[in-house]
């Protein structure tokens, strides 16, 4: 299946061990969860929250949101232990942090052989390898980690995130042209409304799926941000109606709001209409 055949707008990090948090994420609309053993989780809370997040996505009630794990690297005293934790829990997904190479996913690969692997795109040797990770048989999705990418680069944070666009698109060439998801990295500020909508945006531009979040106050703008506008969907339609009408009449091209319409934009057309559909179909459920 095509793993972009879902939604991915709005795709919340969640600490596996805050339980008011886990049983909070239940009722909020966003299309995935990160459920975090990694970064979020202290040293001294690991093994109990492991055993926590076992336990909480065991008892389910996550409707159709997909669940991503967050595992510790295999470098850690933690990593394999949280796999094995989580083996037949009920997870979407594995994440992995701060891959750099394809032996890095086979051995997770190993470990659970029958969940998704997603990676954690955060470290300037992954950045390069991106197009071998991308094209692991197992890998469904990046998700870009700008803090851990911003650290290791030893860059300012801007607004415009001029040092991190070369990665950014890096990884998205990668995404691309292996068919799997791509998630844009946090935005830190979380009671930065008009911050993150720009970021938002900005992802968006860049062809993201969507964007990981920290905070439940952040979902509404993610959400809105990666959905197909009103007027891209009307477009859309008029566009496809034109064309068909050209067709008929023996062209290839149609004319829309003074713009060309070729089959190549029949496909952007179709892919936003489906995507407005799915996301339909997510928030009917
Ligand atoms: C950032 C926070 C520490 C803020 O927490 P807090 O002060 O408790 O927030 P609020 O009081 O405003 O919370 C209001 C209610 O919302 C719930 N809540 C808060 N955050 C979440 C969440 N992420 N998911 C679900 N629910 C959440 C609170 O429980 C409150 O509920 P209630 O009591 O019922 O009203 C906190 O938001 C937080 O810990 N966020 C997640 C941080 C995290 O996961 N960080 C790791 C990922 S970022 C990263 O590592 C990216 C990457 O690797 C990179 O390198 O860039
Ligand atoms: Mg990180």
């Amino acid at each position: 299946m095509d793993p972009r055949a879902r939604p991915f707008r709005s795709v919340l990090y969640i600490p596996g061990s805050k339980d008011r948090a886990l049983d909070k994420a239940r009722g909020l609309p966003v299309d995935a969860i990160i459920f975090d053993l990694e970064d979020a989780v202290a040293v001294e809370e690991k093994p109990a929250a492991r055993t926590l997040l076992a336990e909480t996505l065991k008892a389910g009630g996550y409707g159709s949101r997909f669940r991503i794990v967050r595992v510790n690297g295999f470098d850690t005293p933690w990593g394999r232990d949280d796999v094995a934790a989580i083996a037949g829990a009920g997870a979407d997904a594995v994440l992995l942090p701060k891959v750099e190479t394809t032996a890095q996913l086979d051995d997770l690969a190993a470990a659970i052989p029958d969940v998704p692997l997603w990676a954690m795109m955060e470290t300037p040797k992954g950045i390069l390898n991106a197009e071998a990770l991308a094209a692991h048989p197992r890998l469904e999705g990046f998700v870009m980690g700008t803090n851990d990418l911003a650290k290791e680069l030893g860059c300012r944070f801007r607004p415009d995130r001029l040092a991190l666009t070369a990665s950014l698109t890096h990884c998205l060439l990668a995404a691309r042209a292996h068919g799997i998801v791509a998630v844009d990295g946090v935005y830190n500020a979380f009671k930065d409304e008009a911050g993150l909508k720009a970021e938002c945006e900005q992802g968006r531009d860049l062809g993201f799926d969507g964007k990981t979040l920290i905070h439940p106050a952040q979902i509404a703008i993610a959400n809105a941000a990666f959905a197909p506008t009103e007027a891209e969907i009307d477009l859309a339609r008029r566009q496809i109606a034109a064309f068909e009408e050209a067709e008929r009449a023996g062209q290839g091209v149609a004319v829309v709001d003074g713009r060309i319409v070729e089959n190549l934009h029949i496909v952007t057309a179709r892919e936003t209409l489906a995507k407005a559909a799915a996301i339909a179909e997510l928030e009917a459920v």
